[in-house]
């Protein structure tokens, strides 16, 4: 699963060089910022929607729609996926009061 991450990463790193009009991605990269962040708060709202309507297929139909785009977030920032997994295999070893101790130093 790890590997869908990575293998999508690069694919979304190749965009960068692609014609706009030839994939949806690269269209988004030529919008900029603000418009991969309206993309990543529009996701986010349907995914609360479809939570609140509880259709399973509904939720995980939205929770990709959401990662994708914060990839895409990820990509145009020059991060990757392993990052945001480094950080969480961190936080792994923490019980969630520990992390918010740790937090709040
Ligand atoms: N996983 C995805 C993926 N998930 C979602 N989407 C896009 O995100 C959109 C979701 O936005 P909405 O639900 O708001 O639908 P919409 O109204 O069509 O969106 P807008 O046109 O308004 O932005 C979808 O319409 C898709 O265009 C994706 N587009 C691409 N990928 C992956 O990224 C790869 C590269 O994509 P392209 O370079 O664009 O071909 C693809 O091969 C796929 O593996």
């Amino acid at each position: 699963m790890t590997d869908t991450l990575t293998r999508l990463a690069a694919v979304l790193e190749e965009r960068k060089a692609a014609d706009p009009e030839s994939s949806y991605v690269a269209k988004l990269y030529s919008k900029g910022l603000d418009a991969i962040l309206k993309k990543v708060g529009e996701e986010a709202t349907e995914t609360v929607m479809a939570a609140k309507d509880g259709v399973p297929d509904k939720i995980v139909y939205e929770v990709a729609d959401l990662w994708f785009h914060t990839l895409v977030l990820l990509a145009h920032q020059n991060l990757g996926p392993e990052s945001v997994l480094a950080e969480l295999d961190r936080r792994f070893g923490l019980s969630g009061l520990e992390e918010k101790a740790r937090r709040a130093k």
